[in-house]
């Protein structure tokens, strides 16, 4: 039975619902949505995969569909005019739902032309972002990348190479049936065909793998860790980067990861369990400057800062996060950045490299706080980042890294890697 075929006006009620919880924009748009899956288990898989495609297409086309609707639609209109535009379902598919009084208004819906509506909502962007965007970018590129970032992201893998190698997990990955072909950018990268459930997958279990972007693995592969050697991972979150890491260092040397938040780094435990390794140390700390940090002042050979940021890269997987935001929580955030930074950069010994990266967009989290910080510490230079990611068989120009999704198919990544002078 396909997804369409069940479309009921309960099932639209449950999409209804939900887009109302999510609305109020209280909590992460993937967290509301498992939740409201957890108190009505009674949606099957494809009721499942249709309330979710559903209400994430409007929160990524949000402000383009509520212009299209009219004055203060409400959110049953919200989700017509999302099937009829964004899905693109016809009249005929949306019988079951649609009231004959409704017919001419969603013919309306349809027929406003995108280059119509003023730039920043036909990019789907809130004024104060599109105006950050205009500053670094034309509009044509903007509504590219706004394109790009509409569009549901692929599902990338990490080989995990201290148990396998990318031809071996692609022949296994093959003969589980599932598509895949090794990633353009990153040696260590694997680029599913579909989405399929991978957490009882027994490569999965075994870790030979790791969900992971292939963005990301780029700026893990930016600090080149090496056997034997001292690394911090200053931000380590769930640990997709400390993973890569471990097994760079061939799972020798000590490997800190620290970060702010418990229940972050318990979420890295049952990840290094699969992983074999057994040179993290995953370290809890209260802010940036905490003792933990200082003890380990100047003996540090390579420190990744992965900071905290907007996230604006990642619309493609957090389409609410640009309703979500505003510049004020970006200033904050740039404030933040900087602290990290220049406290990070105090474990880094004579000859050492750090690497700051995030995963946004904007030039005021990117390139100002890298420039910021080098102003600030001339005894840290910049090291090209083309140069390092052509050691991995990458070519990708730029002194500082930032990958779009439109142009490399990856989140919206930021890198520049530094090192402190001998
Ligand atoms: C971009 S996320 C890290 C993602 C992670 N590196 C990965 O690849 O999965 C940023 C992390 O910084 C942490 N963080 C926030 N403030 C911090 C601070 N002052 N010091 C260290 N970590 C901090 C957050 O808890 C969050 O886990």
């Amino acid at each position: 039975m396909t997804t369409k075929a069940r479309f009921t006006p309960a099932l639209f009620a449950h999409a209804e619902h939900l887009l109302g919880q999510l609305l109020r924009f209280d909590h992460p748009a993937d967290a509301v949505v498992s939740h409201y899956f957890r108190e009505h288990r009674q949606l099957g898989h494809a009721d499942r995969a249709f309330v979710a495609e559903t209400v994430f297409a409007f929160l990524r086309r949000r402000r383009s569909l509520d212009a299209r609707c009219g004055e203060r639609p409400d959110n049953r209109q919200r989700l017509l005019a999302t099937l009829a535009v964004a899905r693109g379902w016809s009249q005929r598919e949306l019988a079951p739902v649609l009231k004959a009084s409704e017919e001419a208004w969603l013919a309306g819906v349809k027929a406003v032309r995108d280059d119509d509506l003023p730039p920043a909502v036909r990019c789907d962007l809130p004024d104060w972002l599109y105006e950050r965007l205009l500053a670094q970018y034309s509009d044509e590129e903007i509504r590219a990348l706004a394109a790009a970032l509409n569009r549901p992201a692929p599902l990338d893998l990490r080989v995990n190479t201290l148990k396998t190698d990318r031809e071996r997990l692609l022949a296994r990955l093959a003969g589980d049936g599932i598509g895949a072909a090794p990633g353009r950018l990153s040696p260590l990268a694997v680029r599913l065909r579909d989405k399929p459930a991978l957490a009882k997958n027994p490569a999965f279990l075994d870790g030979s793998f790791e969900v992971q972007d292939e963005g990301s693995q780029l700026l893990g592969l930016l600090l080149e860790a090496r056997r034997g050697e001292m690394v911090v991972d200053f931000c380590a979150g769930a640990g997709g980067k400390t993973l890569l890491l471990g097994a760079q260092m061939k799972n020798t040397g000590r490997l800190y990861a620290f970060d702010v938040s418990d229940k972050r780094l318990a979420n890295l435990k049952p990840r290094l369990a699969r992983s074999g390794l057994s040179n993290v140390h995953p370290v809890r700390i209260e802010h940036e400057r905490d003792l933990k940090v200082k003890r380990l002042a100047g003996k540090a050979d390579r420190v990744l800062v992965d900071a905290p940021c907007s996230g604006l890269g990642t619309l493609r997987r957090n389409p609410d996060l640009k309703w979500r935001q505003d510049a004020g929580a970006v200033a904050e955030l740039t404030a933040k950045q900087a602290a990290i930074l220049a406290s990070a950069a105090t474990l880094v010994r004579p000859g050492g490299r750090l690497v700051y990266a995030t995963c946004s967009l904007l030039r005021e989290e990117n390139a100002a706080v890298v420039e910021a910080f080098l102003a600030a510490h001339p005894g840290f230079v910049l090291v090209p980042a083309d140069g390092v990611l052509a050691r991995f068989g990458c070519e990708l120009p730029g002194a500082m890294l930032q990958l779009l999704p439109q142009q490399h198919d990856t989140d919206g990544f930021f890198a520049a890697v530094l090192e402190r002078l001998a």
